[in-house]
Parts: C-alpha cells; structure tokens; sequence
C-alpha cells in the first residue's frame, strides 16, 4: 500500500478533547452543561450501538445526554409530541431522532418538527438552506466530519474535480454542496449513473456513500487521489467493508480512510461540536 492512512479515530479523539475542554471553560463561566437528547425507536442492533457510541460520547465531553428507548409500537402521535417536549426543554440543546425509523412512522413531519436551532444532525430544510447559501448553521455531520478530516491532511479544494458517488439527502447531496463551496469542481453520480468508473477515473478526491461493498473498484482510483470511505457494510464473516475497494484503491491513493476507524467516528466527533455550538451561540 502506497497511500497514508487517514485516521478518523485519531482525528475524532482530537476533536472530542477539544469540545470537552470548552465545555469546562463553559462551566467555569457559571454556565450549564450543553445537552443532547437521543431519541431511539425499537431495537435494531446496529441503531443500538450507534446510539451507544454517541451517549458515550457525549458523558466523555461533559454532555448531558438525555436516553429516550421507544418501543417499536410508538404511534407518530406520540413521537412528535415528544419532540414539542424536547423543543421546549431548556437543558436541551441538540435533538437527535435516530434513523431509519419503523416502517409505520414518517420520518419527515418529525425532522420537520425538531426546532431548527436544535437541529443537530443538520437534516432540516432550514439548515441545508443555510448551508446552501454558504451561511451555515448546523450542518450535517458526516459531510462536515469529512471537511474537517480534508483541512486535516491539506487538501487544496480550489481546482481540484470532486467525485461523490451517492446522492442522499444525509451525505451525498450536502457531501456535494460543503464541497463546492469550498472551490472544488463537484460531479455528483447516483444510481442512475451510467458508467460510474467514467467520472472516478478523473477524481482527484472520490467519497463514496452508497453502502454497497466494493461497489467502487481500486483500479479507477487516480495515482495521487484522496479516497473517502462512508460506507459501513457489515460482511457475513461480522467484519465491516467500505463501499471502496480498500487494498487496491490504496496502491494508487495518496490518502485513504479505513472502515472502520475511518468517517465513523468523525459522525460522532462533529455531532458533538454541533451540540455545543447550539449551546454556545443558539441558545445562551
Ligand atoms: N439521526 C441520525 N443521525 C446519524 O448521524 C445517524 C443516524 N441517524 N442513523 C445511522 C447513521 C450511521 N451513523 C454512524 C455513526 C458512527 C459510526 C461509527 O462510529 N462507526 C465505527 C464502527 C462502528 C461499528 O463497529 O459498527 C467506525 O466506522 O469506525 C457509524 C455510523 C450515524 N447515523
């Protein structure tokens, strides 16, 4: 393998530090804790571990984090009046409704319902305006965990041909606008795209959000490209795989990020900087 390895874990634990230390001087200064509300519907194993990591997370930066375990049976109606509760609760400065939620619940007049100015995931239509229009507030937290991973090893941006391969509301599509704002030529490919290899092969930077493993091939990596790893697919064997292939992509890569240990953990790290920043400049 030629290319350096990318470590989010390392990166994160960084990030992590830096937000429990301002949020001891935020202490110092007399104020509360910043709190973050998870909310979790029914018991999907790996929605289970997620949502563990992200409370974990938060008692370790000095977070308040507020645990509501629903059952799988949750009607909307009760859904959504739990999120007026949260919405009108002080000590709650970030609310996060974990996804995919049950088949019999709409995801949409929830995340509609969350108060923008506790939108911590960055998913309502308010926020991706802000960041559309280069006035970001909360910002979603995989894109902006990967910028901060991009400015971590130097990336230039101006000039340089940005490929996303996926176009999902919670990465590819605001993947592609934190992208653009920053100077880079962004191609989007989804799944109607015909010849997926036609645009990798020209990236100088490829992030890959789909969830398919080894959908992109290590040989349509360009010598020198940064190769950017969401997917999360976890193999029969119990082993996680990207949707990149990792050894072949990493002959040809200058930077790679490995799953796990890659954009993970950089969801987590950012999410908790979004919490404080509600904190900080939304609420008091
Ligand atoms: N409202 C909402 N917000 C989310 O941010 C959200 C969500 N719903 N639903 C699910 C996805 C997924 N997600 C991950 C976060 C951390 C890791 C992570 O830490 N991964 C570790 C490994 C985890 C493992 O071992 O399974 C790693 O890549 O190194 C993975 C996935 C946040 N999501």
């Amino acid at each position: 393998m030629t290319a350096q390895l990318i470590d989010g874990r390392k990166i994160s634990e960084q990030v992590r530090a830096d937000v429990a230390s301002s949020v001891s001087a935020r202490r110092e200064q007399g104020k509360r804790p910043p709190g973050l509300a998870v909310v979790l519907v029914g018991s999907d194993p790996a929605s289970e571990v997620y949502v563990g990591k992200k409370r974990e997370a938060c008692e370790q930066a000095g977070i308040q984090s507020f645990s509501y375990n629903l059952p799988a049976s949750t009607s909307q109606e009760a859904l959504e009046s739990l999120i007026d509760e949260l919405n009108a609760d002080r000590h709650v400065d970030g609310i996060l409704v974990q996804l995919p939620l049950p088949d019999h619940l709409d995801p949409d007049p929830i995340l509609l319902k969350i108060a923008v100015d506790k939108d911590v995931d960055g998913f309502h239509p308010f926020n991706i305006g802000r960041l559309v229009q280069r006035r970001p507030a909360l910002r979603p937290c995989t894109p902006a965990g990967i910028i901060t991973l991009l400015d971590h090893i130097g990336t230039p941006y101006k000039g340089q041909h940005a490929v996303i391969v996926g176009a999902s509301n919670i990465v590819g599509r605001p993947m592609t606008m934190e992208l653009l704002l920053r100077g880079a030529t962004a191609t989007v490919t989804h799944r109607f795209t015909g010849d997926l290899s036609y645009y990798v092969r020209q990236a100088d930077i490829v992030i890959a959000a789909v969830g398919k493993p080894g959908l992109v091939k290590g040989e349509w990596i360009k010598e020198g490209a940064t190769v950017i790893d969401v997917g999360i697919n976890r193999m029969e064997d119990g082993k996680l795989r990207g949707d990149i292939e990792f050894d072949e992509a990493a002959e040809r890569a200058a930077w790679i990020t490995p799953v796990p240990g890659g954009v993970g953990p950089m969801t987590i790290a950012t999410l908790l900087q979004n919490t404080l920043y509600a904190a900080d400049y939304l609420h008091d």
